[in-house]
């Protein structure tokens, strides 16, 4: 039993012995009052019959009428507690006597009798009561009565009353017992509800928090170690969003099943929230050359996990990224050892999820690398250190610039110069995205406005700037770019947005509502990295898109390996009616490939690197349509 409980059973066990004290006590003193009152009536009693006597037995003592005074204490026969009666005369002499049963004849009563009236024994009353005749004093009477019957009754009172008191206690015992164990029942509730995750009935952040130091004090005891686990799934939120919160919901109800059915029993394993787990793991010893045991349990997971789940009538594949560190290899305390996991599974997540790694402390250096980049890009806006710079897309049939990509560039005055691949990935987890994504449209736009103001896009169809996935996520997108698009007078169809399709990907319902807006807008709709995404036709036929953009990856790899890819995205996108762009051309040998095999424009350093807005403004004043050879 508990420590809490025993104490709860012996506060509960004292507060009944106290009760029980109590009335004990309180019914003693009842009798006692009771057996006094009691006497003191039938002293009472016995005073006025005395009296009566007395008053009858005068004249028997004036004459010595021994006969007439018997027969007046035959009278007191009807008075069952009345023991013995005597009449004495004035000299102490017995005049008539009456005994109930056997008993001894009385001495005529004493002076202190005679002076107090009464007197209490053991067991009996005596009562005298003194004749007087003309204020002469004839003689006395004696009653004596046996307080026998007066007990009996007090026995029965007294039975009463320990009835009374012992069904009281009974009742009490009762009513605390049953109050003792709605309050268990209470506190077992609320402490059900205060450790246990509510949706996977797993131990929650709060109970992780409990068990942890308690894990590290065991490995401490015994010189061994704690392996801590960090599981994100990855995507998960694209459930939730798609098939709404109660799909979610049991997502994750099949994951923590799963989880509980791989892990050893006295694996820990906690949902911390959301969609993320802890699995506490103290592992055995493990000989050199065996694998570690830790990296053994994060491989089992991600297999157990590799297995579809069926979810309401919809067949899901998961997978999760694993952060993993160990104590006190990798940290010396709980909340060092989390971080730690914490910072291994963000690289887990970043080397492109389903995966886990183990924590290094190098990793450690990237986060404080991470932390500065992020401070730096705060202020980066303020401090003007943006700047966008322009790259062509060009027409392969006609060699002209038909489209210019926006791309952002950052000279930070502490790291130098930070390429948008690292600092975008910052900028969208921290949400500072939102404004600088603001920037980069209005920057834009305000620039082709400006170069059609000038007359240079004659040729020139589309600006195209990049959409992240939080600004897809942003309900107020749609009113910022209108707001842009008044502001610097720029037509709607000169602006073309590319979102990537991994994006688009992630929350295919939402985005669907976002395109039909943008495209009645008249804004032109291009898919970026197409081909990393994993998007089916099925798809690709229900976004209101313009145009395809085949992975730099692909076209690194034409002619070769890449060949068959960017020549089934090519028809794929023409049987859509869908133009098509390769980005990353660098070689003719590439270009003549993409030529060939049907590609609408290009972009690439093969023709110009991304250029400031100067640059690329003294290229078009040149009219160029020359394109087609080197820039
Ligand atoms: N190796 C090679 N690379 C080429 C070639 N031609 C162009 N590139 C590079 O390929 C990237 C194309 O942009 P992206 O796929 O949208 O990929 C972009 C885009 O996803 C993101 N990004 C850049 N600027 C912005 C922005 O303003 N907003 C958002 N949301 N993302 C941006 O950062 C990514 C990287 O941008 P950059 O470093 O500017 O890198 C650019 C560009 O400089 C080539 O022939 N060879």
């Amino acid at each position: 039993m508990s420590a809490p409980r025993l104490l709860g059973k012996k506060l509960a066990l004292t507060t009944i012995l106290t009760a029980a004290a109590a009335l004990f006590v309180a019914s003693l003193a009842l009798i006692v009052f009771q057996f006094l009152s009691m006497r003191g009536v039938l002293a009472d009693d016995l005073r006025v019959q005395a009296q009566i006597v007395g008053n009858n037995s005068s004249a028997a003592l004036l004459f010595n009428d021994v006969k007439a005074g018997e027969e007046t204490l035959a009278g007191l026969a009807v008075s069952p507690s009345v023991d013995s009666a005597s009449i004495f005369d004035a000299r102490g002499v017995l005049l008539a006597h009456y005994q109930r049963g056997t008993g001894a004849q009385p001495a005529a009563p004493d002076g202190a009798l005679l002076d107090a009236g009464y007197r209490y024994g053991p067991d009996v009353v005596e009562v005298v009561h003194v004749v007087r005749v003309n204020q002469q004093r004839v003689g006395v009477v004696l009653i004596r009565a046996t307080l026998e019957q007066l007990f009996a009754r007090l026995l029965t009172y007294a039975g009463l009353t320990l009835a009374v008191a012992l069904a009281s206690l009974a009742l009490a015992y009762a009513l605390v017992s049953s109050m003792r164990r709605a309050v268990r029942r209470a506190e077992e509730h609320l402490h059900h509800l205060a450790h246990v995750d509510s949706v996977t009935a797993l131990p929650n952040r709060h109970e992780y928090n409990e068990r942890l130091p308690f894990a590290l004090e065991r490995a401490d005891r015994a010189e061994g170690e704690v392996g801590l686990l960090l599981l994100d799934l990855d995507n998960f939120k694209v459930v939730n969003d798609t098939l709404g919160h109660d799909s979610g919901d049991h997502l994750l109800k099949l994951v923590a099943a799963r989880l509980v059915h791989t892990l050893r029993e006295n694996d820990i394993i906690c949902r911390i929230g959301g969609d993320e787990f802890v699995i506490i793991v103290e592992p055995r010893e493990t000989a050199a050359g065996e694998p570690d045991e830790v990296d053994e349990v994060a491989r089992k997971i991600l297999a157990a996990l590799a297995a579809p789940f069926q979810v309401e009538g919809h067949q899901l594949h998961m997978s999760a990224s694993i952060g993993v560190a160990v104590y006190p290899r990798d940290a010396l305390d709980a909340r060092t050892l989390m971080r730690s996991a914490d910072t291994a599974m963000y690289h887990a997540k970043a080397k492109g999820k389903n995966g886990f790694q183990a924590f290094q402390p190098a990793m450690e250096q990237r986060a404080q690398k991470r932390l500065k980049l992020e401070a730096n890009l705060r202020r980066a806006l303020d401090l003007g250190e943006l700047e966008l710079h322009y790259q062509p897309q060009i027409d392969v049939r006609s060699g002209r610039v038909v489209g210019v990509e926006a791309l952002t560039r950052w000279h930070c005055r502490e790291l130098g110069h930070v390429s948008p691949a690292e600092f975008i990935p910052v900028a969208e987890e921290t949400g500072i995205i939102v404004a600088l994504g603001g920037w980069v449209l209005r920057t834009a736009c305000r620039q082709a406005a400006a170069w059609r103001d000038q007359g240079l896009l004659d040729t020139l169809v589309h600006v195209a700037v990049n959409l992240s996935a939080r600004q897809t996520r942003d309900g107020a997108l749609m009113d910022e770019i209108r707001a842009i698009l008044d502001e610097t007078a720029l037509p709607a169809s000169l602006l073309e947005l590319e979102i990537t399709e991994g994006v688009l990907m992630e929350n295919v319902n939402a985005n669907l509502d976002l395109l039909h807006g943008l495209q009645a807008a008249g804004i032109h709709l291009s898919i970026d990295d197409f081909g990393t995404g994993y998007s089916s036709m099925a798809y690709l036929k229900r976004f209101p898109i313009d145009q395809l953009k085949i992975d730099r990856s692909f076209v690194h790899d034409v002619p070769g390996d890449g060949e068959a890819i960017a020549t089934a995205i090519i028809a794929m996108a023409h049987s859509l009616q869908l133009s098509v762009v390769a980005e990353g051309v660098e070689t003719l040998a590439q270009l003549d490939f993409l030529r060939q095999a049907g590609c609408d424009i290009m972009q690439g350093y093969y023709f110009a690197r991304p250029m400031p807005a100067a640059q690329l403004t003294a290229l078009l004043r040149e009219k160029r349509s020359s394109w087609g050879e080197r820039a």
